[in-house]
């Protein structure tokens, strides 16, 4: 169960703490390791065949070969998150751009709250406990959007 994550650089950690801090919040077990397609291919098969994860949450900038080279690896579900640099879109492209037959499910650039709940998403199809977590979270966003639309008449009309 859970999730394994891999992480391209030492560099990228603190732009995935928030999709630790959600894994935490809905109590998903996950394990995280730095490693490169690029740079050690090796440590990446490793990891990826001893995982007993459920899915693969992989975040990566630059040239992001690192969630394709895991999708390759396995035929669990891989979500990649494209990290933001100095060169616009490059790691969503990297990412996105797989050739048929080996897909990575690619969120947003730094989207790292979608990267994570797309794995609990992943999860939930076999564990209600966590179905009744994400429809708990949706209730508080929804919560959150109709406070702010009353704020915002409020001050409008005043
Ligand atoms: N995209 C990849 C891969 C890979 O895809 O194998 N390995 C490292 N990287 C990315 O390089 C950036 C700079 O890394 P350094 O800060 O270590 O130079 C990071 O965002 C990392 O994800």
């Amino acid at each position: 169960m859970g999730v394994c994550v891999l992480l391209g650089s030492k560099s990228d950690l603190e732009k995935a703490q928030g999709a630790f801090e959600i894994f935490r919040q809905f109590d998903v077990d996950f394990d995280v390791h730095i490693a490169s397609a690029h740079r050690t291919p090796e440590m990446v098969k490793n990891i990826v065949q001893n995982s007993k994860h459920d899915a693969f949450l992989v975040f990566a900038g630059l040239s992001a070969a690192l969630p394709g080279a895991v999708a390759a690896l396995t035929t669990k579900p891989v979500i990649g998150v494209p990290l933001s640099g100095r060169v616009p879109f490059d790691s969503l492209l990297s990412m996105v751009q797989m050739p048929k037959g080996v897909p990575v499910a690619v969120v947003g650039v730094d989207n790292v709250i979608n990267g994570a709940l797309m794995c609990i998403q992943i999860l939930a199809i076999k564990d209600e406990r966590l179905e009744r977590k994400i429809l708990e979270y949706r209730e508080r966003m929804r919560e959150k959007v109709a406070k702010d639309d009353e704020e915002v008449r409020r001050y409008v009309q005043s």
